[in-house]
């Protein structure tokens, strides 16, 4: 009953408390054979009482294997048992176990599990009981019957008094002298006989009766035995019977006297207990044979020595105060130590009785032999001095929570004494316990065997503490306990505040902070580095180093080494990091810190000023290549920011205008249309000497046939229909300035050759007037025409055409100096988003590559046409452009086809640049497009065409 509480009670045990000494102490001292396994069934611990059953010390068997110790178990049943062990409490069997003399002995098995993997084993032998040495004795003095067994296994055999008696066996007879004696007792036939029988006996299950004649010391008697054997599954485990007097004997009265005295003296002779008959002055009266044994005296020795000379500080003195003691009280109780004859202490427990015969006084002492008790009580005030010294506190309680036992670090930190701490209750010491909430806590501690917090101590002072506390519930001796070890966590806290704040420290580093262990795994890295990993701490522990910085391999890692590496963080982008890695050992690991500032920003700044310096650069260069085309050799009047260019190619052609600008020379400019031939013509104009004075220009594809005389050299009032008043022409207003002819190869030839007058002569006369005019004009005229070719087909007068190819400059085409493209893209894109109030700063990559390779058959006009709608249609800061698939060739020519909605806005423009900006009334866009007012400027606004751009 007692161990079956206790048995269970040890399904709760925790793996710590396994681990804990207590335990042990607690194992160990368990009278019930008990063991605890591993789930390979290797021993880890057996009791004394465990061992006994195999006939082997504790030592010998840890280690061993259950599965080989336990005869009929094979290792697959065992993993099957501990299978069954988990969904059940126990399990229960009977099997046999091997012994150290291979024998098997029946034994019950009872197995529970405890902590993950181990299990404790409670053994029941199942040999049978024997019977109680002293309930035998007294059964055998009462039917004058003896008994008598001998456990085959454990090779012990039992012969009562009585039996030893009748068998005629000498005294203090020991297991394997019984044989012998007996042997001697017997005539060889009979002796014969019983080997036998005892053979047959433990080969087979057998019973036997036997009848002997024994002759003993005390002459002859006919005794019967008889017996039976008991096995198992292999062999007898054990024989036992009884012996008796033949019937005969037992008819004669006065022998049955006799034979009943002598059994009363042997009987004492032979009990467990050592017996002394003392007398008052000292004297030994009798000494059991037990006391001989013990004391090693013969009987005769006893006889001549007094008690004072075997009890240890015994005098007369005490034995006469024994006396008067025993006189009063008839019988007391009290311990000695006795010396045997080599010396030898021997403590004793003694029960001592009071007898008077006559006028004669004995003590009569049954004593026990308490040595081994006594041992153990040394050892258990060891383990209370261990307790002692133990730097936790340790306080076993009663589950009503008064304190059974504390320790002296108990006693030293609370300041109790050890009488206040007996008087003390739990809920006097710990801050959160309190008789209203005990019970719960010895039911919580009761169903999981062991609690583990932090609590609060109240020192007797009243000041508190905190403390560690692991409550373990034990069943001892039928007692429950809580034994509870506290530990002084004030240093505890404070080194983890330490801890706190060094991590704190770390976490809030400007840095980033990472360890490695020697496996270059991750062990720590602080909320800097989380930051920018942006994934949770515990993710990253135990991590490779790859999975922080992919780019680093743990070859990288050189203490003191620095390293400047990038990672992709995310949506924070590409981090450039500069680490410094040092190496550090610790508790003999090595470990290894890496402390990386976060360099982004600088290396981002260091980029942009490297492209700043690369732009610079450039700039430079280009400065430089224009430095020499233009402030060189051109005046600081010209504008050069209206033109843009960064290609060299196209800075060829400026430094040819460059050059012929401040002369007088007739300049001839070709190319496809929308090449910026007018630019290059304003551009002549510009950074020539007649800059101060007017450039006129005239579109030659615009002018209206009748008017086109007319509008070059002007006319007399009544000169013509409409000639209300008189009229200077271009070429008198642009005296002293230049004019500029614009598309000259859709000049009519008759005027060809007034032309050619007027470039040869210097002179002319007014439409309808006789007055020779002489003008100082310079003459700049452009054309997208093949001049040359017309001049072979007869389209265009030879002699005007080498007039006017003085200095021919021929402009390049867009798609021959796509450089040109991002800068032109750029310089529109400002300039339109300045009209159209908007801050467009970005274009996207693909489409400034769209850009470059598309051909522009318009060239610069066509980009900037372009690029005014994208503006238009732009909501945002990045340019929202639309760049058109390129259109099949006009058949025959060089141009493509243009769509309607940029045939419709050439249209316009051209008749806007004849009307010199002009949209309304008589003289405006309207009329020479037969266009209703409204609906022309509506029309342009559409388009986006602005009037003003056209204004002469
Ligand atoms: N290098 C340049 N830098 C800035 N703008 C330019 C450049 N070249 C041309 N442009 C612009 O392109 C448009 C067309 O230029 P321009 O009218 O001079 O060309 P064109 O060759 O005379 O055309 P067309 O043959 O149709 O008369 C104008 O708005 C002009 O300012």
């Amino acid at each position: 009953m007692v161990f079956s509480t206790i048995f269970r009670s040890f399904t709760t045990v925790t793996q710590a408390a396994i681990l804990s000494a207590d335990f042990d102490v607690m194992f160990s001292r368990l009278s019930v054979p008990i063991m605890l396994v591993d789930d390979k069934s290797s021993l880890l611990n057996i009791n004394s009482s465990g061992a006994d059953l195999f006939r082997m010390q504790p030592e010998e068997l840890r280690g061993q294997f259950w599965a080989g110790l336990d005869a009929q178990l094979t290792l697959i049943q065992w993993r099957q048992r501990l299978q069954q062990l988990r969904s059940q409490p126990f399990l229960h069997y009977e099997t046999d176990i091997l012994t150290e003399n291979e024998f098997l002995r029946p034994v019950h098995v009872e197995l529970c599990r405890i902590g993950e993997n181990q299990v404790l084993i409670r053994l029941t032998d199942k040999l049978p009981d024997r019977l109680r040495e002293g309930q035998i004795e007294l059964l055998s003095e009462s039917t004058q019957t003896g008994f008598w067994f001998y456990n085959r296994v454990d090779r012990h055999w039992y012969v009562s008094p009585v039996a030893g008696k009748l068998l005629g066996l000498s005294e203090g007879f020991v297991n394997e002298e019984i044989i012998e004696s007996f042997q001697r007792n017997l005539n060889p036939t009979d002796w014969k006989k019983v080997q036998e029988v005892a053979t047959k006996t433990l080969e087979k299950n057998e019973t036997f009766d036997h009848l002997l004649r024994i002759e003993g010391e005390e002459g002859s008697a006919m005794v019967k035995i008889s017996g039976r054997s008991v096995r198992n599954a292999l062999h007898v485990t054990l024989v036992y019977g009884i012996v008796e007097l033949d019937n005969k004997y037992k008819e004669q009265p006065g022998e049955q006297q006799h034979i009943s005295g002598e059994l009363a003296m042997f009987s004492i002779d032979q009990a467990r207990d050592m017996i002394f008959w003392t007398g008052p002055d000292g004297s030994v009266s009798y000494v059991n044979q037990t006391v001989c044994n013990k004391l090693k005296y013969s009987q005769e020795e006893m006889k001549d020595i007094q008690v004072f000379d075997f009890v240890r500080d015994f005098g007369p003195d005490d034995i006469e105060a024994l006396y008067t003691n025993l006189r009063e009280i008839k019988s007391l109780e009290s311990e000695f130590t006795l010396i045997s004859r080599e010396g030898k202490e021997i403590e004793i427990s003694a029960v001592v009785n009071y007898l008077r015969f006559g006028d004669k006084e004995y003590a009569c002492s049954f004593c026990r032999d308490i040595s081994k008790r006594k041992a153990k009580d040394q050892r258990r005030k060891l383990s209370e001095f261990t307790i002692d010294r133990s730097v936790e506190m340790v306080v076993w309680s009663n589950p009503d929570g008064s304190v059974h036992f504390v320790n002296n670090t108990f006693l030293e930190v609370t300041g109790y004494t050890a009488k206040e701490a007996k008087e003390l209750n739990l809920e006097d010491v710990f801050t959160h316990i309190t008789a209203e909430n005990m019970p719960e806590m010895w039911k919580t501690l009761r169903g999981s065997g062991s609690l583990t917090k932090e609590v609060v101590m109240r020192r007797k002072d009243g000041s508190l503490l905190p403390v560690g506390a692991t409550l373990n519930h034990l069943v001892f001796e039928d007692r429950e306990f809580s034994c509870s070890l506290f530990r002084d966590l004030s240093m505890k806290k404070r080194r983890d505040t330490t801890i706190e704040l060094s991590h704190m420290a770390l976490d809030s580093a400007g840095d980033c902070i990472l360890w490695l262990d020697a496996e270059y795994r991750v062990n720590y890295l602080n909320q800097t580095l989380l930051n920018l990993l942006n994934n949770p701490k515990e993710e990253m522990i135990g991590q490779e180093l790859y999975r922080i910085f992919p780019s680093l391999s743990p070859s990288d890692i050189v203490p003191n080494s620095v390293l400047d590496i990038a990672f992709d963080a995310g949506a924070a982008g590409t981090r450039h990091l500069n680490l410094n890695c040092t190496g550090l050992e610790h508790d003999g690991e090595q470990y290894y810190m890496l402390v990386g500032r976060d360099i982004t920003r600088m290396s981002e700044r260091q980029e942009q000023l490297e492209e700043a310096y690369t732009e610079i650069r450039g700039l430079q260069d280009r400065l430089q290549e224009e430095n020499i085309s233009l402030r060189e050799e051109v005046n600081t009047k010209y504008n050069i920011n209206k033109i843009i260019t960064v290609s060299p190619k196209y800075q060829k052609v400026l430094r040819q205008i460059g050059r012929v600008a401040d002369t007088d020379a007739t300049v001839l400019i070709t190319g496809e249309t929308g090449t910026g031939k007018e630019l290059l013509a304003r551009a002549v104009h510009q950074l020539s000497d007649r800059v101060d004075y007017p450039m006129i220009k005239v579109n030659c594809a615009a002018l209206p046939e009748n008017l086109i005389e007319s509008e070059l050299f002007g006319h007399e009032k009544g000169a013509f229909t409409g000639a209300l008043a008189r009229k200077k022409g271009r070429f008198e207003v642009a005296d002293t300035g230049t004019l500029f002819l614009d598309e000259v190869g859709e000049c009519p030839l008759d005027l060809q050759t007034k032309l050619l007058r007027v470039l040869q002569e210097g002179e002319f006369e007014r439409v309808g007037g006789s007055e020779t005019i002489k003008v100082d004009v310079r003459l700049v005229a452009a054309t997208n025409r093949d001049l040359e070719e017309m001049v072979a087909d007869g389209r265009f007068r030879a002699d005007l055409y080498y007039r006017l190819n003085v200095f021919p400059i021929s402009n390049l085409p867009l798609r021959e100096r796509t450089e040109d493209i991002p800068v032109l893209v750029e310089h529109f894109v400002q300039k339109f988003s300045l009209k159209q109030g908007k801050t467009i700063s970005k274009i996207s990559k693909g489409d400034m590559e769209k850009l470059r390779n598309y051909p522009f058959p318009g060239n610069v006009r066509e980009l900037e046409n372009m690029i005014e709608r994208a503006v238009i249609l732009t909501d945002s800061e990045t340019l929202n452009i639309r760049i058109d698939p390129i259109r099949p060739q006009a058949a025959g020519g060089s141009q493509r086809l243009l769509t309607f909605e940029e045939m419709q806005r050439k249209h316009i423009i051209d008749a806007l640049k004849f009307t010199g900006g002009r949209v309304t009334g008589p003289e405006g866009a309207g009329v020479l497009l037969d266009m209703n007012d409204r609906t022309l400027v509506s029309k342009m606004r559409k388009l986006g065409i602005k009037k003003r751009e056209y204004l002469v």
